[in-house]
């Protein structure tokens, strides 16, 4: 005889494990709950007493009791053809339990208890007529008859799908086992497994896929083609300093907008609707890029097409190229317009020159890049410009319906004395109402006022208008997504459900793409390109750095440069690698600090090197995951050269203040010149006056000679590391 449990043995037996537990110190046997273990003769002992004890119960006349027992009670007036005076109302114990048990043997027995009910609920008067037996009862005996179809979501575990098939976990359990998959009751299925049974059965399923509404982001919103309409394009003006980018702004808004709104304020509310032939433009009223990426970097994209503006006496300039990559990185078409053609030294074709560099080819010389030649002082040239938006907006088909709750993004938002919390939403698809009960980021509210870009109360606002609003809890974010939901109750639940997800991302480490988790990555099909912004020392380390690089091809994964430059990492590389999911490396040149802080708050991967195959060769190991960072170094400190002394014999001597963190005697060190590596190898001396030291910390001048490397100048940055052990992830 096997051991069991106190309470398996009273289901067994029918009787409650208080009863069991009571019976046990009657025999002087102490067991502590109903979890104990019953020993084998314990058991044999509890037997000879149950079943001594059921003959005898049997033969009673009086209703046992309830705890031991089913008693079944004719309901009243429940059993047509019978009158309660007639009829002979018996009492007895059903013994479910056990005929489930013997259930399992044969059919047999389940047919006597039927009969034995039958003969129990028999009229007096007509003998014929019989009392079927409560509903209930009847069904614990009967095997449950198949379902055509299940659903689920997610997946069940063996004995939720056995109860929704109506079948003992047992049986799932062996059949699953036939298939070859080894489960235990409480075991997770996955959708494979649960539509093998079902399909063993005879059984159709149905994938439940919930949708998870605090996280809106994700929502893919697909319409019905019939139900969409044009609406208009979303604009950015882009470029270099100076090149005109708020006069063309103001100079669009002015033209259009104020002859069209007679009697309207102009308000920024940073972004503005024109009309021009009767369509309508969204503009962005934040030029330059920093906008653009930071929405990028929160993941919002609303830009359709990116305006960038090149001043023709100036031609392509460092941020020309950053516009230029974030477009690309983006994915947004870009009209170039060449500004400033009224001025004497314009060359607007030096301009289209530099820039089919950056594949951006004029249409007249075979490209499909659109340039406009215009002047936004003097307005020469604008309509025509905005003529082109429309033009390209037309062939890029954008569309939205109109007819569904608004979703869009935030373009700016600040709290207000006077209004409280006021944030611009761009409607992207659907239609904004005022009333609308809505969740902004991690806010919510009912959208109380609208105001529009003239400074007029508006009830509505379509696809692509930006609208500003009150009526929120708190301030959202630029970049912030927003949703209506169907009442406020919904938005306050999801508001706050997004406000807690919120404070654990910021407390938890954001994902992004690092070299240590790009196999994972890659081996879940997750990843199809990897985006590298490369920076190095020199124009020629660039070039054969990004040939080399873009020559990997790992199970099907490509690199992709998406930025490359000469010079130190900057805080631009960082938003942009965060913007596009990028890695930074760097060739021979450091991150200066701001890029350094930036890349530590966004989670910026950088790898520095020296080496080119060294860069290749990590890039490899990543994708292939075999990347082997046993060590990692450990940038301990920073000190300032603020004086050379050259003393013969012994070299040059750096007289060093320590700016961050310490300088030790045995860590290795890089000089660093205007934001690129010059050196890197070992301290040879650290003196504090004419002391040897160990260490020299942060506020400290101290005296430095780096072995075998005289070369130091006054305001090169000593900045001393150690290679550290660090766990493989
Ligand atoms: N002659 C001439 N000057 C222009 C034109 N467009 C802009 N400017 C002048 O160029 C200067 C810079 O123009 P902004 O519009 O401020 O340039 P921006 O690109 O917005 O500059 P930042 O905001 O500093 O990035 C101003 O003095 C303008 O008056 C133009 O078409 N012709």
């Amino acid at each position: 005889m096997s051991k069991i449990r106190v309470y398996e043995y009273a289901k067994k037996n029918n009787v409650s494990s208080k009863d069991i537990i009571h019976k046990l110190k009657e025999m002087n046997i102490e067991v502590s709950n109903h979890m104990a273990t019953l020993e084998p003769e314990v058991i044999a002992k509890l037997d000879s007493m149950y079943k001594k004890a059921e003959p005898a119960k049997k033969s009673t006349p009086k209703p046992p009791v309830k705890e031991k027992q089913n008693v079944t009670v004719k309901p009243k007036g429940l059993v047509p053809g019978f009158d309660e005076d007639e009829e002979e109302v018996i009492t007895t114990k059903v013994p479910i339990k056990k005929a489930v048990t013997k259930n399992k043997e044969g059919k047999k027995h389940d047919l006597q208890i039927q009969q034995k009910e039958k003969k129990i609920f028999t009229n007096k008067k007509n003998k014929k007529r019989n009392y079927e037996a409560p509903q209930q009862e009847i069904q614990v005996k009967k095997e449950k008859e198949l379902p055509k179809k299940i659903t689920f979501e997610g997946s069940l575990t063996v004995a939720e799908l056995a109860k929704k098939l109506g079948k003992q976990p047992s049986e799932i359990i062996k059949k699953l086992f036939m298939l070859g998959i080894t489960a235990t009751i409480n075991q997770d299925l996955d959708k494979d497994a649960i539509e093998l049974i079902c399909s063993d059965y005879g059984v159709e399923v149905e994938e439940k896929i919930v949708i998870d509404e605090t996280d809106f982001e994700s929502l893919e919103i697909v319409d019905d083609p019939a139900n969409l309409i044009e609406r208009p394009p979303v604009v950015t003006i882009m470029g270099h300093v100076d090149h005109g980018k708020t006069t063309l702004l103001d100079s669009i808004r002015n033209s259009k907008v104020t002859a069209q709104e007679a009697g309207g304020i102009t308000q920024h509310i940073g972004a503005y609707q024109v009309t021009v032939n009767n369509k309508k433009i969204t503009f962005l009223d934040t030029p330059g890029h920093e906008a653009f990426t930071t929405m990028r970097a929160r993941g919002a994209q609303v830009t359709d097409i990116v305006i960038l503006v090149v001043a023709a006496d100036d031609g392509v300039m460092p941020q020309t190229v950053e516009a230029i990559n974030h477009a690309k990185a983006a994915n947004v078409p870009i009209i170039v317009a060449v500004n400033k053609i009224d001025k004497p030294t314009a060359n607007p074709d030096r301009v289209m020159q530099e820039l089919m560099e950056y594949e951006l080819v004029p249409e007249e010389w075979g490209g499909d890049t659109i340039y406009c030649k215009l002047s936004a002082l003097t307005g020469e040239g604008i309509d025509n410009l905005l003529e082109m938006i429309l033009l390209v907006s037309e062939m890029e088909e954008l569309k939205a319906n109109p007819n569904r709750r608004a979703l869009g993004t935030v373009i700016e938002a600040k709290l207000d004395k006077g209004r409280g919390p006021v944030a611009t939403l761009l409607v992207q698809t659907g239609t904004l109402h005022i009333g609308d009960p809505i969740v902004v980021g991690s806010t919510y509210g009912r959208v109380r006022a609208m105001t529009n870009d003239v400074g007029r109360r508006v009830k509505e606002a379509g696809p692509s208008t930006p609208v500003e609003i009150t009526g929120l809890n708190d301030v959202p974010q630029a970049g912030d997504r927003f949703m209506v939901f169907e009442d406020e109750k919904k938005a306050r639940q999801i508001g706050e459900a997004r406000a807690q997800k919120q404070l654990l991302e910021q407390r938890s480490v954001k994902t992004r793409v690092s070299l240590d988790d790009l196999f994972e990555k890659i081996k879940q099909g997750e990843m199809k390109e990897l985006n590298i912004i490369v920076k190095a020392d020199v124009q020629g380390s660039v070039e054969a750095l990004v040939a080399a690089l873009q020559k990997i091809d790992i199970e099907g994964v490509r690199v992709k440069i998406i930025h490359s430059g000469v010079g130190a990492i900057t805080e631009y590389d960082i938003m942009l690698a965060s913007a596009s999911n990028a890695i930074v490396i760097g060739f021979n040149v450091r991150p200066d600090a701001n890029a350094k802080r930036v890349a530590e708050s966004e989670k910026v991967d950088i790898r520095l090197h020296r080496i080119i195959y060294k860069v290749i060769e990590e890039i490899e190991a990543a994708m292939k995951g075999m990347l082997d960072p046993e060590y990692e170094e450990k940038v301990i400190g920073q000190a300032e050269v603020r004086q050379t002394f050259k003393v013969s014999k012994v070299g040059t001597i750096a007289g060093c203040y320590v700016t961050d963190g310490k300088i030790t005697r045995d860590s290795s060190v890089r000089l660093i010149r205007q934001g690129v590596v010059v050196y890197e190898g070992q301290i040879d001396t650290l003196k504090r006056f004419k002391d040897d030291v160990k260490e020299v910390a942060q506020g400290y001048e101290c005296g430095v000679t780096i072995k075998n490397f005289n070369d130091i100048k006054e305001g090169d940055v000593i900045e001393a590391y150690i290679m550290q052990e660090v766990e493989r992830k």
